[in-house]
């Protein structure tokens, strides 16, 4: 079994080869896919977008897809980056200058101030059937600099609630145990049959 992953994000891919690995199904995404388009993410949520992008691929390549609309939210700047976090310090989508940017918006805000979770949506699109969403959340706080190499976006400055480690310093192992994305996907797991 073999589930299309509608995402161009190589950190995504990883964490889903794992999640899914489990469930006996192997994964690909438009990486593996010569040309496939950029969808625009014009939504003003990440429900929005999830659907967006799953809608367009699976329309595209009569397949169904999962795709993932994620990021940062962050209570003390208005929930930003939020639906912007890819590119909130510019087109580049440059996880360094991303992270920069919060910690620099973030750096006279006080630890009790300091609240953010990662929100990830998924939507399940099948070609003339109506779209399955789902949303999971991990609660956290913005860290005042990067710790950590593992993971991607922005885990280095994402301290996980109850523990002093950012989210780039657990294993692939821990992170998928309770992070939004594997709590998203397991709301899922009751409906694989979607998907094939
Ligand atoms: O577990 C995570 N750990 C750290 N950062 C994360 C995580 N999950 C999402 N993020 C950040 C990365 C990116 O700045 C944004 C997602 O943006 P988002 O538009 O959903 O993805 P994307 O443009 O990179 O790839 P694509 O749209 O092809 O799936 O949130
Ligand atoms: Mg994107």
């Amino acid at each position: 079994m073999k589930v299309l992953i509608a995402t161009k994000n190589a950190g995504k891919v990883k964490e889903f080869e794992f999640m899914f690995a489990e469930m006996g199904v192997e994964v690909s995404s438009l990486l593996d896919v010569e040309d496939a388009p950029e969808v625009e993410e014009t939504g003003t949520t990440f429900a929005e977008n999830a659907r967006l992008k799953a809608e367009e691929i699976a329309n595209l390549y009569n397949l169904p897809v999962i795709s993932d609309d994620s990021g940062l939210v962050i209570d003390a700047i208005g929930g930003r980056p939020g639906v912007f976090s890819a590119r909130y310090a510019g087109i580049e989508k440059d996880d360094d200058k991303n992270m920069d940017k919060v910690l620099d918006e973030m750096r006279s805000v006080p630890e009790h101030e300091r609240t953010a979770r990662f929100v990830c949506t998924l939507a399940v699109a099948r070609p003339g059937k109506a779209t399955v969403i789902v949303e999971g959340h991990c609660e956290g706080s913005i860290a005042y600099k990067k710790t950590g190499s593992h993971g991607f976006g922005y885990d280095p400055i994402f301290l996980v609630q109850g523990t002093s480690n950012t989210m780039a310093e657990l294993t692939k192992e821990e992170k998928n145990q309770i992070s939004h994305r594997a709590k998203a996907l397991a709301k899922l797991k009751d409906q694989m049959h979607l998907l094939f």
